[in-house]
């Protein structure tokens, strides 16, 4: 539903550039939540404004239910025609939600409809029935001043949807909200993803927010995306820094001559009793330093860090052991107090 294909912005000023893309692949396939997370700085912000070309490129492809946006876009300044009829496809959130304070809810809302030159009274049918979806039908008279801040960004997702989008674009929707109304309105991006079909691209530099409505993701450092993929592969994946900010077990060593260990645990080996096993069947002590688990399309993933008696060497076997029943097995050597010798982190992959 959207590609990126060697994504460069580059700023100019006076005195310097400033890369703020540096080659983005991204893909994100129809109806899923995809969140771009990274820290301030990385090119987030640039890359979603680049993604309905509010930002004009330097150079590279964008390209949304099958358009070459970056080709409808031309040279000048202003947007051609057919750039802004493909701009109508996509929908868009802000962090500080954009609303004008002279017009009611309801007229918010019908604001694109208006400049799409729809007639009065289908604006206003379409407007009505947007914000019954977002569960505000009784606020269309009201101002946004008289609104909180969760009702505003319900009133900026019903405007984003006016004009019948497939892809919605989330920047920081949710960063000034708090912990709770958050939460509702990340539902409510849920739910719309799931009655609509809809294609959800959000930024956020919140990994709870992944956590909580996202299919996949990416990671950007320095304008470039360094980690991508489903949750669950990025879990399955051996030293994801996603997977490791989505699922923190921390815990370092009791002590000298341990190893530490990292195990994933998807679908099935979730649910067997793997770790009373290992105890059983080698006679080792098993402590377990950190642990999270969750479920995801109603699959348990688990992460866990165990630490065993010995250095690597003593413990090939044990390892063996776990890696045939399936589980995802990380060597940790950061939290081991002594050096682990052997290369553990190759063998760890
Ligand atoms: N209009 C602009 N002119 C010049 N430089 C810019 C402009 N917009 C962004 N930048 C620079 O581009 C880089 C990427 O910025 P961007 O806002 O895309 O990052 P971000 O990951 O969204 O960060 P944040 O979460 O703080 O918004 C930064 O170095 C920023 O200073």
């Amino acid at each position: 539903m959207i590609t990126t294909t060697a994504l460069r912005k580059v700023y100019r000023s006076r005195d310097r550039e400033i890369t703020a893309l540096d080659g983005v692949d991204l893909t994100v396939r129809e109806g899923e939540v995809y969140g771009v997370v990274g820290r301030s700085g990385a090119g987030k912000s640039t890359l979603i404004r680049c993604v309905n070309l509010l930002e004009r490129p330097t150079s590279g492809t964008v390209e949304v239910a099958g358009r070459d946006l970056t080709a409808l876009a031309g040279r000048s300044d202003r947007a051609p025609a057919a750039l802004r009829a493909a701009r109508a496809g996509i929908g868009m959130v802000f962090q500080h939600f954009n609303l004008l304070s002279s017009r009611t809810v309801q007229d918010n809302v019908e604001l694109p409809l208006e400049i799409l030159g729809v007639t009065r009274r289908e604006r206003a049918a379409r407007a009505r029935d947007l914000l019954d979806l977002v569960g505000l039908a009784d606020k269309a008279r009201a101002y946004p001043a008289q609104l909180s801040g969760g009702q505003k960004q319900r009133v900026g997702i019903a405007r984003a949807l006016a004009g019948r989008p497939r892809v919605l674009l989330s920047d920081e929707a949710t960063s000034a909200l708090d912990p709770e109304t958050t939460r509702s309105v990340l539902e409510l991006l849920r739910d719309l993803n799931r009655q609509l079909g809809l294609t959800v691209l959000l930024i956020t530099h919140e990994m709870d927010v992944v956590k909580a409505v996202c299919d996949s993701a990416a990671l950007m450092k320095g304008g470039r995306v360094v980690e991508s993929g489903t949750v669950a592969e990025l879990l399955a994946t051996p030293g994801s820094e996603l997977a490791d900010a989505l699922f923190p077990v921390g815990g370092t060593a009791s002590g000298p001559d341990r190893t530490v260990v990292d195990l994933t645990f998807h679908g099935d080996s979730a649910t067997r009793p793997v770790i009373s096993r290992l105890a059983r069947t080698y006679n080792v002590d098993v402590s377990i330093l950190g642990a999270a688990m969750e479920t995801y399309d109603g699959r348990q993933i688990g992460r866990m860090r165990i630490e065993l008696p010995g250095r690597f060497e003593d413990n090939v076997v044990p390892i063996g052991y776990l890696r045939e029943q399936g589980l995802q097995v990380d060597i940790a050597p950061e939290a081991t107090a002594e050096p682990v010798t052997g290369e553990p982190a190759a063998v760890g992959k």
